[in-house]
């Protein structure tokens, strides 16, 4: 039998920490050798010898993280929200320097919201307009949330690559706001209440016709086959590789 995979969990205090822990513990082939927050020593992953790490951390901390992972050796699966371009673009080079190392960004672990992702994908070419509205648990610190960045990005990808122009919009008289985000000519619309955890409706309309993709994380446990996966593949993958979806086979 092999040796089970050492796992270390940063932000383990956090909501999405806590509930990795407890997954973690609970699956087959992991150990979990390492559970760190706010204030401890980064040190505490290597001294424990894992040989991945999960962070669910805050925006602010989490690429420094993974410099740090990357330096040690340490493979990293991250779902913190906050990554840009920049920043991946500083780990991808980062990982030129650590042959076999691999780092998986992913803005969402949830089967369900991967597949929403790619499935708007593949319907962006065929529709005029598309929207993207998140709905998420009032404690969230950013927004709009990194899956509906993501979502925007692949769908404005997928219009680009289709020779579609611009989302049509005749507003000329607005408050600041209301229109929301404009993500690589995407609207994009936060919502922020009580009784949420986190959910996405990407909304694509045609003359007389509308087609509404939505996902719904009731629980955090949603997140959990995800990360799983990512644990266990991470290894595998040396390189950078942002989005869960090349794990599943759903790039195209
Ligand atoms: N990819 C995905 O599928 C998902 C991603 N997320 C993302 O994960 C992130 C965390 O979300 P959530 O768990 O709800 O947030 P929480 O605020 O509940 O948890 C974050 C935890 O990280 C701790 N922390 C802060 N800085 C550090 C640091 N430098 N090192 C270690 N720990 C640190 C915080 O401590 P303190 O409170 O003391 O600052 C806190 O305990 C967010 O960016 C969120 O958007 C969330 C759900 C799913
Ligand atoms: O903060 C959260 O809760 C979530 N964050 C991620 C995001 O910003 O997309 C993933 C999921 O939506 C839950």
């Amino acid at each position: 039998m092999s040796e089970p995979i050492r796992v270390a969990v940063l932000g383990a205090s956090g909501r999405m920490g806590a509930t990795t822990v407890r997954a973690v513990q609970e699956a087959g082939g992991l150990e979990l050798v390492a559970a760190i927050d706010a204030g401890d020593d980064l040190r505490a992953v290597t001294d424990a010898a894992a040989q991945v790490a999960v962070d669910f951390t805050v925006p602010s901390a989490t690429e420094q993280n993974v410099h740090t992972l990357v330096d040690a050796g340490v493979h990293a699966v991250v779902g913190t929200t906050g990554w840009d371009d920049a920043s991946l673009g500083r780990v991808r080079d980062h990982l030129l320097r650590a042959p076999g190392v691999g780092v998986l960004v992913a803005p969402n672990f949830a089967l369900g919201a991967v597949l929403a992702m790619s499935f708007a994908r593949q319907a962006a070419r065929w529709f005029e307009s598309v929207e993207v509205v998140e709905l998420h648990h009032p404690d969230k610190v950013d927004a709009p949330s990194g899956t509906a960045r993501h979502t925007a990005q692949g769908v404005a990808a997928a219009r680009a690559a289709a020779g579609l122009g611009p989302v049509p919009d005749a507003t000329t008289h607005t408050l600041d706001g209301a229109r929301g985000a404009d993500v690589d000519g995407v609207r994009v619309h936060a919502v922020r209440l009580r009784g949420l955890v986190a959910h996405e409706e990407i909304l694509l309309g045609n003359p007389g016709e509308l087609l509404t993709i939505r996902t719904d994380s009731f629980d955090r446990v949603s997140f959990m086959p995800g990360v799983l996966l990512g644990i266990r593949q991470i290894a595998g993958r040396p390189g950078l590789t942002v989005g869960l979806e090349h794990l599943l086979e759903l790039h195209g």
